[in-house]
């Protein structure tokens, strides 16, 4: 299988692995086709050159025999005339001394007579029986020509040197023959033109004479006289002048081939022939030719190596590009089923290697589509053609980045720009070979859900604002920002007043729609950057910053505080409700969060107890309040389980006659330090600890229980009415506590009666009707503590079908002092009559009071006018007396009832 797979990877292959070699051996051809042509040029031109150069030297050979023939001439006709003019009495030793055979060339001098004997010469060593000179005096004895004639020597032996010998005929009166002058001249006297320079060293020179006699012949050094010839057969020259090559090894005794060059001399009767080796030649050339096939060898071998060379590294790349591509599939493919894009990108560069950008040359058919392609389409594909030149850049630097430092991986939101149709993407690029491997998945549902927990984990479902979580995020940084930058920062702690009423009251869909509103009012007189946050329930934040001084965040609060005295409206309904604001400034009141956030709410604790509705700063004392409430709440948790608590009693009594009619059980503290506490000071603090529900549960089995005491005590039996606040109705099952109660200690239910506040009961919420029902079917009767505070109606009383109703002693207090109060608390009267309730005026202290109620028919009086709140144990003093009102009053009374 695997050599099926190389033997397909070879064949797929197989030109580009070859081309290197191929192309080589082509430049190896033309190479050598060159070097080949060069060199047979080059010797074509040598031979042009050599006979052309054999030709001049043959002419400048020619030109020097001739100048030293002309010589030889004038020097026989000096001799020819002195010869005459002597009449035959002529000595050429004479001539000699007189200096004109001086030069060393001439070997003999002499003239021979009519009959060929020497009559005198410059030697007795003349070769006079020489057959070529024989021949020469022959033809000058036959011929009356006076020119000078050359005889070429014959071959002597070997001893002898060989004479060129030159003639000229003599006469006597009328031209007769006189003999004739010889001047023999050492042939090798005509071979010193030879220059190694301009003929070499196997150079050729040579002078001819009639029928091609050789008079002389030399090769280089060796000048054939005597002894053998240059040459070993004749040449054959076909014209008074030119240029051939001679073969050697037919013409030269050295068999060396070469250049010959001849020039018949035009005044004698000779021939100069001048040859030059070829072989000579052909050396000096042949070491460039040498070096030149050197070169074209080492071109060859290396263009072998470099095709050897470059086919490994060709078969290598291929190899490598097959494996690469193997991978690249095999991971498209397997990438192919998954939701991610994967790419293969090659870098692009330029001449300095400096990336310019990247082309997609694979990737799977998901990674195509995030472009809207099909894979096809975005192959060959550049990266700057998908998107703007603006974001081309920011991706060309993130993407060379990788390539730089091998990996890169990021998560990132897309603009329209990237040509993605995704929100948000997850890219990890690996750099591979040349390119990058890119991964990219579609995380956008991811994001959203991210986000959408992020919104959940940080902003309030309610009302939209940011929320605790984000606020103790924000918070820190918000610090050290301000911290760097030194100014301050302020955290303003907003709880809202009352709005527990409206929860309780009105029911939770009241109360969410009154936080909206808040929130709304809260950011309407913020700016933008000012942060509003909900902690949680009525607890609202805003944080502030930079700030400079402390009149800014004054200045919010006062604007939060004004908005909130406008009242809120929904579903066509007025509610209303206030905000007290605590502030805490960074750094001055704490430098984390957690103090920042705790002294503000401090402050704005101290607003709630100095009566709402206000705002305050931050200072350490009062935070020694808040200690103080606090060690209160452990001391009231302390009392309800070591039972510090009584209860002291209150008449209410009949208008007209002062009778007795019920009494209000009033809860005290007997602190085992302070003595007795006021309930004004600790129910609210019960109320908001959750212990008024023990505490509650407490006054209800002790009033029960001294209910039973009296009666056991024989005294008359008075109904004892009992606070029940708002949480205790909203805990629930109150009328079964209450039924239970009294079971337990064997009292009538008319004999108890239960106060409730105008708040705890309004709103529409059915448990609250459905409690107070079951209160009053136990024969319970239903008392309304503190009319006229909250925001009841008539109606609504008489739809919860209440007994009495107790007016608030803010209107008994008004009665004789405006003609409002007494108007208002007629017509409440008026109307608590018409709707059958029995009314109580509660805070009763004057005489004038007293008088203005009877005329109002106000039918119950409580107050300290008749009695103060009093122990259990002086009850029955009370009771015994019968009528509590001063003595003149009650016989008043009694005549009013008399009538
Ligand atoms: N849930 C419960 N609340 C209780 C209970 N016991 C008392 N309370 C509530 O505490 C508040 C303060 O009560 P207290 O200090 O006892 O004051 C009562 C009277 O002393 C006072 N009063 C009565 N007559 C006069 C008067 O002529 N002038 C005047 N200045 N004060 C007077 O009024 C208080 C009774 O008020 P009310 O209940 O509204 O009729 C107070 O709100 C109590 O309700 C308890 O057991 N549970």
């Amino acid at each position: 299988m695997g050599q099926l797979k190389n033997f397909a990877f070879l064949k797929e292959n197989l030109g580009f692995i070859l081309v290197w070699p191929l192309l080589c051996a082509a430049l190896a051809a033309l190479l050598w086709g060159q070097t080949l042509s060069t060199i047979k040029e080059d010797k074509r031109l040598l031979k042009d050159s050599a006979l052309k150069d054999a030709a001049t030297l043959s002419r400048a050979y020619a030109q020097y025999l001739t100048r030293t023939t002309e010589q030889i001439d004038q020097i026989s006709m000096h001799v020819k005339y002195d010869w005459e003019n002597s009449h035959g009495h002529l000595r050429l030793e004479d001539l000699r001394q007189r200096g004109l055979f001086t030069a060393s060339q001439f070997a003999v001098v002499s003239i021979l007579g009519r009959d060929g004997k020497p009559i005198t010469s410059t030697s007795t060593n003349g070769r006079w029986q020489d057959k070529a000179l024989a021949e020469q005096f022959n033809f000058h004895r036959n011929n009356n020509s006076s020119a000078l004639r050359v005889a070429m020597p014959e071959t002597g032996a070997a001893e002898e040197k060989r004479l060129v010998h030159f003639t000229r005929r003599l006469e006597r009166e009328e031209d007769a023959f006189d003999g004739i002058v010889v001047l023999s001249v050492e042939a090798a006297y005509l071979s010193t033109f030879y220059d190694e320079q301009s003929l070499g060293k196997n150079g050729l020179l040579a002078v001819l004479g009639e029928k091609n006699k050789i008079g002389t012949s030399r090769i280089g050094d060796q000048i054939n006289d005597p002894g053998g010839q240059a040459f070993i057969s004749e040449l054959v020259l076909d014209a008074d002048n030119g240029s051939l090559r001679v073969e050697g090894s037919n013409h030269f005794s050295d068999r060396q081939s070469r250049y010959v060059g001849w020039q018949n001399l035009r005044a004698y009767p000779l021939i100069a022939i001048v040859g030059l080796s070829e072989e000579e030649l052909l050396s000096t050339h042949r070491n460039d030719w040498s070096s030149t096939r050197r070169y074209t060898i080492a071109g060859s071998v290396f263009l072998l190596l470099f095709a050897l060379v470059a086919s490994i590294m060709s078969a290598r790349l291929s190899w490598r590009k097959h494996q690469a591509r193997e991978v690249r599939d095999t991971y498209r493919l397997a990438t192919e089923g998954t939701d991610d894009g994967f790419y293969m990108m090659n870098a692009l560069r330029d001449l300095q290697g400096q990336i310019i950008d990247f082309q997609f040359i694979d990737c799977n058919a998901r990674g195509a589509e995030f472009f809207g392609l099909n894979r096809e389409e975005l192959i060959d594909v550049k990266l700057s053609s998908l998107q703007g030149e603006a974001y081309f850049k920011v991706l060309l630097a993130i993407y060379s980045k990788a390539m730089e430092t091998g990996f890169y991986e990021d998560e990132y939101q897309l603009s329209k720009e990237s040509g993605l149709n995704m929100a948000w993407a997850r890219r990890r690029l690996v750099r591979s070979g040349s390119g990058l491997a890119v991964t990219i998945q579609d995380i956008s549902v991811k994001k959203e859900n991210e986000r959408e927990l992020e919104l959940l984990a940080n902003h309030d479902g309610l009302t939209g604002l940011h929320n605790r979580h984000w606020l103790l995020n924000f918070l820190p940084d918000a610090i050290s920002k301000a911290s760097a930058g030194q100014h301050k920062l302020a955290l303003l702690f907003i709880d809202l007043d009352g709005f527990k009423n409206v929860n309780d009251t009105q029911g939770h869909a009241a109360g969410d729609n009154m936080l909206k509103s808040v929130a709304s009012r809260l950011q309407s007189v913020l700016r933008p950057t000012d942060n509003v946050i909900r902690l949680g329930g009525d607890e609202f934040v805003v944080i502030l910053q930079p700030v400079e001084r402390d009149s800014k965040p004054a200045r919010v609060a006062e604007r939060i505080a004004e908005a909130f005295q406008q009242p809120f409206w929904w579903a066509g309904e007025k509610h209303q409700i206030g905000a007290s604001i605590g502030i805490s400034m960074f750094p001055r009141d704490g430098e984390d969060s957690e103090t920042l956030l705790k002294n503000a709410d401090i402050a704005m604790y101290s607003v709630k107890a100095a009566g709402k509705g206000d705002y305050d700063f931050f200072r350490p004392e009062l935070y020694a309040r808040l200690r103080a409430r606090f060690e209160l709440e452990q001391a009231l948790m302390q009392a309800l389980e070591q039972n510090q608590f009584v209860l002291h009693y209150q008449p209410r009594v009949d208008t007209l006659s002062g009778e007795m009619a019920s009494m209000e059980a009033l809860v005290r503290w007997i602190h085992p330090e302070r003595g007795l506490v006021s309930p004004a000071e600790f129910i609210p603090i019960a109320e908001n600890t959750g212990l008024i529900l023990r505490l509650g549960d407490m006054v209800m089995e002790k009033a029960c229980a001294q209910i039973a005491a009296w009666k056991a005590m024989q005294l008359p039996e008075l109904p004892v009415s009992i606070n029940v606040s708002a949480k205790q109705f909203h805990a629930g099952k109150l009328h079964q506590k209450l039924s239970d109660c009294l079971r337990k200690y064997n009292v009538r239910a008319d004999l108890l009666e239960v106060e409730i506040t105008e708040s705890s009961m309004m709103g529409e919420d059915n448990a609250i009707m459905e409690e107070l029902a079951a209160i009053r079917a136990l024969g319970i009767k239903l008392l309304v503590d503190d009319f006229g505070t909250g925001y009841s109606s008539l109606s609504q009383l008489q739809r919860l079908d209440m007994d009495i109703l107790k007016i608030d002693r803010v209107f008994t207090n008004e009665l004789d002092k405006s003609a409002e109060g007494k108007i208002f608390f007629k017509a409440i009267v008026s109307m608590a009559h018409a709707l059958d309730m029995t009314v109580v005026a509660e805070g009763v202290e004057s005489n004038a009071q007293l008088a203005l109620l009877r005329e109002l028919n106000c039918d119950e009086i409580q107050g300290y006018f008749i009695s103060r709140p009093v122990p259990a144990e002086q009850i029955p003093a009370l009771m015994q007396k019968l009528l509590l009102l001063p003595d003149d009053l009650s016989s008043d009374a009694t005549l009013l009832t008399a009538a």
